[in-house]
């Protein structure tokens, strides 16, 4: 029966990457997406903007909305301190099926709680179902039309504190223009765009950082 490309990707970590070692996990996938198959990861190009921001918060609490293959989870996991934790939201099981093989195989299933479901659904459970209090760092990789309505969402239910900060993914393509709107001219948000090209193409796309002010 025919393979699917998140089946493919994981083969290709199985095949090129060391167990154990997550930046061969990265190196694997954007090999085989840069040569093979184009797939929606965040890539090298961007992934080294969201290194330089996880190097800068040094979170200890991240949530990731958007696992896909968990190129970005293990990417982030890899660079977390000691007794950092990771909760990442997948929708589709079988994205969901496919992450968890490849956050194993990267040895970061200590660091990482990938949990299948809607974004609308899962925010308002974090603290009770998931003992978080607040997230110091949010990535947002999910659906384009709910990053604005869960960074409300994210508010309400206090998972947000002073100096949290959210980074989003594909602001420019696909494009998440009431987001933008939104973060850029709340008073309640420091924004910054990091220009860059959509994963493994010349296309213009970028990251937003925005620092929630309290
Ligand atoms: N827990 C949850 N709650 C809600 N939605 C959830 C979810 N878990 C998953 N999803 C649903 C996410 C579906 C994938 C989202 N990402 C994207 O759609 C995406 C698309 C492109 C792209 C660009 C140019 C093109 F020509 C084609 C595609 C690039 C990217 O970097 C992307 O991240
Ligand atoms: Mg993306």
């Amino acid at each position: 029966t025919q393979s699917t490309r998140p089946q493919r990707i994981l083969g290709a970590v199985q095949q090129n990457a060391t167990r154990g070692d997550p930046r061969s996990v990265v190196r694997a996938i954007d090999q085989y997406c840069r040569n093979q198959e184009w797939a929606m990861n965040v890539g090298d190009e961007k992934g080294c903007i969201l290194d330089s921001v996880v190097s800068e918060v040094n979170p200890a609490t991240v949530l990731e909305l958007g696992t896909y293959c968990g190129y970005s989870t293990v990417r982030i996991a890899s660079l977390l301190p000691p007794h950092a934790k990771l909760i990442t939201l997948e929708f589709n099981p079988e994205f969901a099926v496919i992450a968890r093989q490849v956050i194993a195989w990267a040895g970061l299933e200590d660091k990482i709680q990938l949990v299948e479901g809607a974004s609308g659904d899962l925010i308002p459970k974090m603290k009770e179902q998931f003992g978080v209090e607040t997230f110091d760092l949010v990535f947002l990789d999910h659906w384009k039309d709910r990053y604005l309505p869960d960074t409300k969402l994210m508010e309400e239910c206090g998972l947000l504190r002073k100096g949290s900060v959210l980074l989003a993914d594909n602001v420019i393509c696909p494009g998440t223009p009431e987001y933008l709107e939104f973060v850029r001219s709340s008073p309640r948000y420091e924004s910054q765009y990091f220009k860059s090209h959509l994963e493994y193409t010349k296309v213009e796309d970028g990251l937003e950082k925005s620092v929630f002010l309290g």
